[in-house]
């Protein structure tokens, strides 16, 4: 039987009472050996979804399950015990290193913090992930903090990751300073720790590359879910306005990317559809929140569009 890695039910947090939570009402389930992209706009909740998975943040509201396990009823030491299974990818490649480490002293500690009799075996892993990521021999001794691109931490700090084989990796926009081919590299490296049974939660703005490196996803807008399904899908068939736009956002050869619609803030309180200022399908009835619809095993949507019951 597939085992239930991380969960989250009616996740909702709040940093300020004033301002709108930063995620309302968030559920969803990840089973051993699956992936995810949360996908979403800047400030639509995404890096704070993964600082609750790790307890790093509490909800306001809802629950976290790691590994089967309520996070409100764990604390220091159980709690370290059960991250130990998870590795972090922050989203800033300059603060998310120790400075003054060499590149192979970062990507071998948290491997030799936990089982020190592995050093030996460690370096030796790290040199071929730094190889496979393409970091050169002759950087692998100078610190960090010296003249490393963001691009190359983002590398050395995937290789850190995936040091421990962690059976769930957090990836916060993790190939966002790469260039094409090397995207590609980290993609395909990926993917191979994805095939040995790794779950992964992949945060990014972008749906294609959702779509090359997850199988489901979900778009958060303003903290809410808006769609969740195949993220084939999502991208061939969006449903929800604003997956619609992401799409049709995505540039196409030949056409210039048209900014068709500016982000509004929305009234204080407003207790509708968070999307309604930019939606071109608004009605009425947005006003109040859309439930999130399953649409089949596979799909739902939180959207009152082609609800046979708009009119009433
Ligand atoms: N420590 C904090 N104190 C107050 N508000 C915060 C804090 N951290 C995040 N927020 C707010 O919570 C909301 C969600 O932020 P979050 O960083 O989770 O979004 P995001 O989708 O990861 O954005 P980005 O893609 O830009 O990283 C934003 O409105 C942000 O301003």
């Amino acid at each position: 039987m597939t085992e239930e890695v991380a969960s989250v039910e009616s996740l909702t947090l709040t940093f300020d009472k004033i301002d709108a939570p930063a995620l309302a009402d968030v559920s969803f389930c990840l089973n051993e050996g699956e992936s995810l992209a949360l996908v979403g706009e800047s400030g639509s909740g995404k890096t704070s979804l993964l600082r609750l998975l790790l307890g790093l943040l509490r909800p306001t509201r809802g629950k976290v399950r790691l590994f089967g396990q309520p996070l409100d009823d764990v604390d220091g030491e159980e709690l370290r015990r059960i991250r130990r299974k998870c590795s972090y990818i922050p989203q800033d490649p300059f603060g998310g290193l120790p400075p003054t480490l060499s590149p192979l002293q970062a990507v071998v500690e948290p491997l030799i913090v936990t089982r020190p009799n592995l050093k030996y075996e460690g370096t030796n892993k790290a040199k071929e992930l730094l190889s496979d990521l393409g970091i050169e021999e002759a950087l692998w001794n100078r610190k960090l903090v010296q003249g490393f691109s963001g691009g190359q931490r983002q590398r050395i700090m995937l290789a850190r990751a995936l040091i421990t084989d962690p059976k769930l990796l957090l990836a916060d926009e993790p190939t966002s300073m790469q260039d094409v081919s090397t995207r590609m590299d980290l993609i395909n490296l990926l993917k191979v720790y994805l095939k040995n049974g790794m779950s992964m939660i992949f945060v990014t703005h972008d749906l294609l590359l959702a779509k090359a490196m997850t199988l489901r996803g979900i778009v958060l807008y303003r903290g809410r879910m808006c769609e969740t399904g195949p993220t084939h899908l999502l991208l061939r068939d969006p449903l929800h306005p604003y997956t619609k736009a992401l799409v049709s956002a995505l540039p196409k050869l030949g056409k210039p990317i048209e900014v068709k619609v500016k982000r509004r803030p929305l009234p204080v309180g407003f207790k509708g559809c968070p999307y309604l200022a930019l939606c071109p399908y608004g009605f009425d009835r947005c006003k109040d929140l859309p439930p999130m619809k399953q649409l089949s095993d596979a799909r739902s949507v939180a959207c009152f569009m082609g609800d046979t019951s708009q009119g009433t």
